[in-house]
């Protein structure tokens, strides 16, 4: 095995035989000399102790990608989560704190929650803030102290008991904060915004040679972060959705040529609508940002509708919120408008084409038709998280402090094929997850709707050229829409 020999500080890529790399995240060692390390707590603890093989192996590594030939590569692999027997910090040495940042999603007060009963119940950690009001909360607000008895109910409640925010992401000020209190684990959890953010201040508390750990827990209703399988919450809001689409149909189905369209949230990708299409089975189209449409003419949304009313003699739509907006935004002055954090700000797609398809109707003068539109988009993410996201987000809190305290830092954390592994933060911010709409599970929504791909033989072969991979199997990201499946 060898070690790369670039001076690359966020990720050390070590080669092993058969084509074996593994992208490891750093680790306080790297660049504070002779650190002590202590037993860990955990083979003390009454509970964990009986656990077989309870510890991680120091080799254990997690595969990218499961689906192999077999000449091919060993491909790319992170270190695993978990555990380990020597950590790099004693109880009473610790000094965590927590932050939530970016938009909401369910799950992000169990995290909290399992983050700080963690550090207590399995490190004998008992100093541990919570930051007010996202990353600005650094600076310009007063901490709010964190407990097991502070956190212990609010699993059943949804958003964040921090509180959050867009924008205020000044490095050195945070710096200079964690520093000023003495902090010694940075928990930050937030999408991709947050994780660049993470990452940064990563490199400054290294710059200054802090014995500091900096963790990231991916958090995005969109389920936009690539490598990891899903990120939590996302389970949450398409179970959600589904209340929103029965109403949209209840309502459709009962009036003559009745039409429900129900928007939900995706900016860039459309994971929400798209599983919320599939598990509902009630949606005649789904359309999202990465699957451009058109509406007039031969093919186009308006023919299906109508086609669709005769036929069946009502339908439901739902669609992204970034769906489309390249359809109507380009006369409009807000489409070059953002917000605090950068972000684009959209135009209600919802509303615009509830008001086209009207229209459509009322000029046509062939056939009147009865829309409803629904807009839960808030709705969908401000709810407690399900049962399933809640053990998610158990697993998570404990993957992240346990490669804390064992010293790892400048690190994500997330399932890969279903098992917890510590990713460096560039693989999880150099780009975003998207729905291909080249993939299986794109055709499966297609055919389960029977709407209209809006693509052209000509744009069918484009979209394959830029999709398809050299080689099918190994050079394809796996990822949580299916499209391995
Ligand atoms: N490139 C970046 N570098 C540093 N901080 C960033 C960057 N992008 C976003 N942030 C900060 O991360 C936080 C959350 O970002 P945002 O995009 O709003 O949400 P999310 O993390 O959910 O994507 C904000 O406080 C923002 O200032
Ligand atoms: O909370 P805001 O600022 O209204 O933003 C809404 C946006 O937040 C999201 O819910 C999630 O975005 P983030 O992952 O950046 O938080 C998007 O789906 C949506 O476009
Ligand atoms: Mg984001």
């Amino acid at each position: 095995m060898g070690l790369s020999s670039d001076d690359d500080t966020q990720m050390k890529v070590v080669n092993g035989d058969a084509g074996y790399v593994l992208e490891d995240v750093p680790h306080l060692s790297d660049y504070i000399e002779d650190l002590p390390t202590y037993p860990n707590p955990l083979r003390s603890n009454p509970a964990y102790a009986v656990v077989k093989q309870y510890f991680v192996d120091m080799d254990d590594t997690v595969a990218q990608k499961v689906v192999v030939h077999k000449d091919g590569p060993r491909g790319t692999h992170f270190r695993r989560a978990g555990p380990r027997q020597k950590v790099y910090f004693e109880s009473d040495e610790v000094h965590a704190c927590i932050v939530t940042c970016g938009g909401l999603c369910p799950g992000l007060n169990t995290v909290i929650r399992e983050i700080v009963c963690g550090l207590y119940h399995m490190y004998g950690v008992t100093k541990i803030l919570g930051i007010d009001g996202g990353y600005r909360g650094f600076y310009s607000k007063n901490t709010i102290t964190l407990n097991p008895k502070i956190v212990n109910d609010i699993h059943k409640r949804g958003g964040t008991i921090l509180g959050t925010s867009r924008g205020g992401h000044d490095t050195s000020k945070i710096v200079d904060s964690i520093q000023d209190r003495g902090i010694n684990q940075v928990y930050i959890i937030g999408g991709d915004g947050t994780q660049k953010g993470a990452a940064v201040i990563y490199e400054e508390i290294r710059r200054r040679g802090l014995k500091v750990a900096v963790a990231g827990i991916p958090k995005t209703i969109d389920n936009d972060i690539p490598v990891i399988d899903k990120s939590f919450g996302f389970d949450t809001a398409v179970e959600e959705a589904q209340r929103a689409i029965n109403a949209a149909h209840v309502e459709a189905e009962s009036v003559e040529n009745g039409i429900g369209v129900v928007k939900l949230m995706g900016r860039f990708s459309g994971f929400i609508a798209m599983h919320a299409t599939l598990a509902s089975r009630d949606v005649d189209c789904c359309l999202i940002p990465e699957s451009p449409f058109y509406l007039e003419g031969k093919g186009g949304l308006y023919e299906y509708i109508e086609k669709r009313l005769k036929e069946n003699g009502h339908m439901v739509i739902v669609i992204a919120e970034g769906a489309g907006q390249d359809l109507f935004t380009k006369s409009l002055q807000s489409m070059s408008q953002q917000d605090a954090s950068g972000n684009k700000l959209l135009q209600d797609v919802g509303l615009w084409i509830s008001h086209g398809i009207k229209d459509h109707f009322v000029k046509q003068q062939k056939m009147a038709i009865n829309l409803k539109y629904i807009d839960p988009t808030y709705m969908i993410r401000a709810i407690p998280s399900n049962a399933s996201d809640n053990v998610y987000c158990t697993l998570l809190a404990h993957s992240t402090l346990h490669g804390a305290m064992a010293g790892f830092t400048g690190f994500t954390v997330g399932p890969v094929n279903g098992r917890h592994a510590y990713i460096p933060f560039k693989r999880v911010t150099e780009k975003q997850n998207n729905v291909v709409i080249t993939d299986r599970m794109w055709a499966r929504l297609l055919s389960s709707t029977n709407q209209p791909s809006f693509l052209s033989s000509k744009d069918v072969a484009k979209a394959k050229e830029e999709e398809e991979p050299p080689t099918q199997l190994l050079d394809r990201e796996n990822c949580n829409d299916g499209k391995t499946v």
